[in-house]
């Protein structure tokens, strides 16, 4: 792989990025054979992009470790040896870049996107196992928890990032297509289309699944109107677009998805039953009138006349409970629909898969059921502790949940709230503090509480509050330890600290009850 001078200003120049050139000394036909942003790991004759919390100390490493030509904002003195092209936006110019160098592989991908405040990974996961499995292992994944470009166990890795910096994903897209892959199913944050990560990707479907208030903050989204801006992109990227009609803000995304694409090419789905407050063209519905931790049954409708074409009508079995993961599994059904999957293929399919950290449960005799869920924010705990007690109307739901430091602030009100709508008793610790005292953050979820309906204990130490949690909970009752899932580490002050995982802290503090 590798690009000339004369092409990159090309590109750019195309989308008005360039500003000048300067230190061109061995001309436009000079050749860069590689694509970094980070100097640690620069070779010769690389091109290095000086982006984000950059300093011009690495752009000396790069230099030192043979780097020939630099992309950034300005231009830098420091390297007066080094070509250096100035543009306007260096991200958009990375994203642009990155998609030359590895020679455009997304035009060998059918890509199925998937973006939501919740329910990206386990849509992405059930859409990824139906493709791999109609496919003879031909599907590609790139999801929060993994990344997996072929079907060998060296081309499956854990992820960074929900979506990887542009050189990272369209480096691992190459890869894919170089495996055999044939489609690909990916979950994109609104933070990668804030970063530009996906600036000038297109996606052959892209799935909207909900909004609601999070990554607002510092590092993150400046207002929620910014979060909803960033998320529509995706479908305003995507050449079909898919809906729940049941998310918040349905007629600004609606609109969104209408201003690239003809309604023809426009999904939406929902619950049958469900009051949508605004005309929408329904084409999917799915009826759930058996919806228990036994057995999860949907029943998946085409309504409309192009939805007839999907050939996903049919009885499903599930194998995560959950309402939402109805919802999840429709879309992840619809999206297989238009890669050409069929219900004759795709029935029971999503019978045993399992998304790692997600409603995951042991069954103790002595200390009730015990959940270990991802469940981070307002939407997501308040969706998952209603139906816990809808399936639990006996017991008594043990909470131990934390909110991290740094970011997601609105959190620890969104917990304060659904701990109050449906907890018993909530332990109070910590997750992720970053900079911040984690005591800190427990008093302010605590603050949310309403003490007349929860009862609440802070333990900071994560292990003994799950200890205490089980130790305290008797047959009938439910543990849930929410907000980690299958996280390995707790970031603590800029360093990830090994953390053993919520599920392995549980089995030992049975072990140690036995
Ligand atoms: C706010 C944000 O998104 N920041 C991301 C961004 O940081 P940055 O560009 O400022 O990079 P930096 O780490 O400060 O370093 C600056 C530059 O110097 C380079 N560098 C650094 C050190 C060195 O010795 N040499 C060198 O060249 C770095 O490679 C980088 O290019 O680029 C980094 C990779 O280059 C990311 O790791 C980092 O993600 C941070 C860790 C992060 O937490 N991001 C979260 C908010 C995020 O993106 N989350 C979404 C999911 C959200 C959701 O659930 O919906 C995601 O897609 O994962
Ligand atoms: N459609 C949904 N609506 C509300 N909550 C959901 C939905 N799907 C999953 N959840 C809850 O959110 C948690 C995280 O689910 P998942 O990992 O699929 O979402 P995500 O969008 O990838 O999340 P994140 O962006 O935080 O990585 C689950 O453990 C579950 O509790």
């Amino acid at each position: 792989m590798a690009l000339e001078i004369a092409e990159i200003t090309m590109i750019l120049k195309e989308h008005h990025l360039l500003k000048q050139v300067v230190n061109n000394v061995k001309g436009d036909h000079q050749t860069i054979t590689g694509v970094k942003y980070d100097s640690r790991h620069t070779v010769a004759n690389d091109l290095f992009f000086c982006k984000g919390n950059f300093k011009p100390a690495y752009l000396k490493v790069a230099q030192t470790n043979g780097a020939t030509v630099y992309i950034a904002e300005q231009q830098f003195e420091e390297v007066p040896k080094m070509c250096g092209i100035v543009v306007t936006n260096v991200s958009k110019a990375m994203a642009l870049i990155g998609a030359a160098f590895y020679d455009y592989p997304q035009n060998d991908l059918f890509i199925i996107a998937f973006t939501g405040t919740k329910g990206k990974t386990t849509s992405a996961y059930f859409t990824h196992h139906i493709l791999k499995s109609i496919s003879g292992n031909k599907a590609a994944l790139f999801s929060t928890i993994d990344r997996i470009t072929g079907s060998k166990p060296d081309q499956e890795f854990k992820s960074d990032l929900t979506t990887p910096e542009s050189l990272n994903l369209f480096h691992d897209m190459r890869e894919a297509v170089n495996n055999g892959m044939h489609s690909l199913v990916m979950e994109v944050s609104s933070q990668a289309y804030l970063r530009n990560r996906v600036y000038g990707l297109h996606y052959d479907v892209g799935i909207f699944l909900n909004i609601t208030p999070d990554h607002i903050g510092r590092n993150e989204h400046p207002t929620f109107e910014n979060y909803l801006h960033c998320k529509m992109q995706l479908l305003v990227n995507s050449d079909v677009c898919v809906i729940n009609a049941q998310t918040a803000h349905l007629e600004e995304i609606y609109q969104a998805a209408k201003a690239t694409t003809d309604p023809q090419k426009i999904y939406l789905f929902k619950q049958a039953n469900a009051k949508i407050n605004l005309a929408v063209p329904i084409d999917v519905v799915y009826y759930n009138d058996r919806d228990d931790l036994r057995l999860t049954e949907i029943e998946v409708k085409e309504v409309s006349p192009k939805a007839k074409a999907l050939h996903i009508d049919g009885l499903y079995d599930l194998s995560m409970p959950g309402d939402y993961n109805q919802s999840n599994a429709t879309s992840a059904l619809i999206a297989a629909g238009l890669a050409g999957a069929t219900y004759e293929q795709t029935h029971d399919l999503l019978t045993k898969i399992k998304v790692p950290g997600r409603m995951e449960s042991i069954v103790s005799k002595h200390h009730g059921v015990i959940y270990v869920d991802y469940a981070h924010n307002y939407a997501s705990m308040n969706a998952l502790l209603s139906f816990l007690r809808s399936q639990y109307p006996n017991g008594r739901l043990i909470v131990v949940v934390g909110s991290p430091g740094d970011k997601g602030i609105s959190r620890r009100k969104g917990f304060g709230e659904a701990l109050t709508a449906h907890a018993d008793i909530a332990i109070l610790t910590t997750d992720d503090p970053g900079f911040e005292d984690p005591n800190a953050i427990i008093e302010v979820i605590d603050s949310y509480i309403d003490h007349k309906k929860v009862q609440v204990k802070k333990i900071v130490d994560r292990y003994s509050a799950i200890k205490q949690a089980i130790t305290i909970s008797r047959p009938e009752d439910v543990v849930i330890l929410a907000a980690k899932g299958e996280d390995p580490y707790q970031k603590v002050r800029g360093v990830n600290t090994p953390w053993p995982t919520d599920m392995k802290v549980a089995k030992e503090v049975l072990k140690g009850l036995a």
